[in-house]
């Protein structure tokens, strides 16, 4: 359908760029994905307010962010060094470290959560956040498998309230699922879905659905491998090997699984198993308990399945 000349007009503004689209974005997590998230919208002219629990963990995703950011200049620049580091002081000023989640939110167009995977948690977060953002700012959250509704229902706000389900390593990664719940406004969805865009992201439409659409598919088959081991049927690495040649995947499910966080992998399957006590796809895995019980979460703790430099 296309837009009457003057509601167009209003649209842009004269320097091309949609006058109301997203600018001022906030993450709040700076771990393996919200740091990610903070990097790619900075790098896409974005400005980013990334907010962690403490100062130390906020250095520690800044150098992660400017590691990621070296491997880009590295290829995207290997012809033209000055352009590249011009390039990374260019994303790292658009990059804002806070501790204060509801300071960080004060001129947030949208913000994205990437925290702990717990719907307390999320849901306490956005309670706060409700309080302290304009009544414009969009909120999204990435999580991998809770209910888009269930968070949203913690605010006022379920009309401005959407997913933006990112994958890692979030840099490299072009795939970004859009959820709309039924109270998503259209406006919201189209901004979330430009946003994205922007990003230079390929987005897919999603329904607030358990694990949206790649999770609903990948988490199964990461925990079937996992029972397969349980079963004693294969090693992690054969299954790995299988998958890797036989199935043309860059990483095995055990490699993946390192490279997601073994906890967050748990916090998924837990999540499915309470609502769907007797789907057997949904069914935990107790050697994926004894490993996150052990405190080998994957390659953020340097050992997972695998042992890993960190
Ligand atoms: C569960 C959640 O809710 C949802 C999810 O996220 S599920 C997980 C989804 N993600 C996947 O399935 C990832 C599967 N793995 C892959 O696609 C690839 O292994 C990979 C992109 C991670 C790594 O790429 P690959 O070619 O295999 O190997 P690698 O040598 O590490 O990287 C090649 C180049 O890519 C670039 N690159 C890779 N990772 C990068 C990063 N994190 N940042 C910047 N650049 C990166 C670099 O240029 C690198 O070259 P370099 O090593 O000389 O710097
Ligand atoms: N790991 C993946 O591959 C992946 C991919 C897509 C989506 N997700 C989802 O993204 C979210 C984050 O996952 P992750 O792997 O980045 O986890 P992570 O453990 O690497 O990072 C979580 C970060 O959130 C911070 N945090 C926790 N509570 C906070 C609070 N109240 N305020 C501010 N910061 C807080 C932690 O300090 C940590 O730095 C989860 O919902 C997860 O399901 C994960």
């Amino acid at each position: 359908m296309s837009l009457p000349f003057r509601t167009f007009v209003r649209n842009f503004s004269t320097s091309g760029l949609k006058k109301n689209a997203i600018k001022n974005v906030t993450i709040i997590g700076g771990g393996l994905m919200g740091a990610g998230i903070a990097q790619v919208a900075a790098s896409t002219g974005h400005s980013v307010v990334m907010v962690d629990q403490n100062t130390d963990i906020l250095n520690k995703s800044k150098a992660n962010i400017e590691k990621s950011l070296q491997r880009v200049v590295k290829k995207k620049y290997a012809e033209d060094p000055k352009a590249g580091e011009a390039f990374l002081s260019q994303v790292l000023g658009n990059l804002a470290l806070e501790t204060d989640a509801a300071t960080s939110v004060k001129k947030a167009d949208l913000v994205i959560e990437a925290i702990v995977e717990n719907l307390k948690i999320k849901q306490e977060l956005f309670k706060n956040l409700d309080m302290a953002a304009p009544a414009s700012t969009i909120f999204a959250s990435n999580t991998s498998s809770i209910p888009i509704k269930e968070i949203a229902v913690a605010t006022e706000r379920a009309d401005r309230f959407g997913g933006l389900h990112y994958f890692n390593p979030v840099p490299m990664m072009k795939l970004l699922e859009v959820i709309r719940i039924p109270q998503t406004s259209d406006e919201t969805f189209d901004k979330l879905l430009a946003f994205g865009k922007a990003m230079g992201k390929v987005t897919v439409n999603c329904k607030d659905t358990p694990g949206f659409i790649v999770n609903r598919l990948l988490v199964p088959y990461m925990m079937e491998a996992v029972r397969m081991v349980e079963r004693g049927e294969a090693t992690p690495k054969d299954v790995d090997t299988a998958m890797k040649l036989g199935a043309g995947y860059p990483m095995g499910p055990f490699e993946l699984t390192d490279y997601v966080g073994l906890d967050t992998c748990k916090f998924i399957i837990d999540g499915w198993h309470e609502k769907y006590p007797d789907h057997p796809l949904f069914a935990p895995s107790p050697l994926l308990n004894k490993y996150v019980a052990e405190g080998k979460l994957g390659n953020k703790v340097g050992e997972g399945f695998y042992k890993s430099k960190k």
